[in-house]
């Protein structure tokens, strides 16, 4: 098995959570195991080890755990992207639309600097909304979104490909056909 096909066979399906038609799609037994947990990091520690952005922005709550690994393997900096109510500092926001509901995200303003090239990182992509957000937060504060980039990638519900019109180039590992 090469190694998308492994880290595929530990994501686990959950049919209708949090909600009737969604099938969500579970990587905490990828995370539970030391030895797929460390193929999976090694896949983004490849792709980015030459690439030596400044920054890692992680999105709320499961790209933090993914991204902030990433981020001590390239040494560099890790900055999160809340949601909103979690930030003590300055910040900034954005709302927008997820495939169950709607959320806030914010940014600290001292997060990153103008001109900063930034790995925007979460689990998954469905619709977008999320990683289109955090792009736009960090573009606020004058970053360059060099790469958007996830573990998973649901292509019907558009979002990747909404990014990637959008001018986000993006690197994902594994893709589910279905919600
Ligand atoms: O592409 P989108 O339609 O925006 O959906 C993807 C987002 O949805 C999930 O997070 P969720 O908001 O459920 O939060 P969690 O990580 O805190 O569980 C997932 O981890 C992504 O962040
Ligand atoms: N189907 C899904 N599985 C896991 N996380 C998600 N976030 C949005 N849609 C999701």
């Amino acid at each position: 098995m090469d190694d998308r096909a492994y880290i595929k066979s530990h994501i686990r399906t959950v049919p209708d959570w949090p909600e009737p038609g969604v099938q969500f799609r579970d990587i905490t037994p990828l995370l539970q195991n030391p030895k797929v947990f460390r193929v999976l990091i090694d896949q983004f520690v490849h792709r980015y080890f030459d690439v030596r952005p400044d920054v890692i922005a992680g999105l709320d709550a499961r790209g933090f755990i993914i991204g902030s690994v990433l981020a001590y393997e390239l040494n560099v900096g890790f900055v999160p992207i809340r949601k909103k109510g979690k930030l003590p500092f300055t910040t900034v926001e954005e709302t927008y639309e997820l495939e169950y509901g709607s959320a806030t995200v914010e940014l600290h303003t001292d997060a990153v600097k103008a001109g900063d090239k930034v790995v925007l990182i979460d689990d998954l992509i469905a619709t977008g909304g999320t990683m289109m957000a955090g792009k736009r937060l960090l573009e606020r504060l004058g970053a360059q979104v060099i790469e958007g980039t996830a573990i998973v990638e649901l292509p019907e519900l558009g979002g990747a490909d909404k990014l990637r019109a959008a001018g986000l180039p993006l690197f994902t590992l594994v893709s589910f056909e279905g919600h």
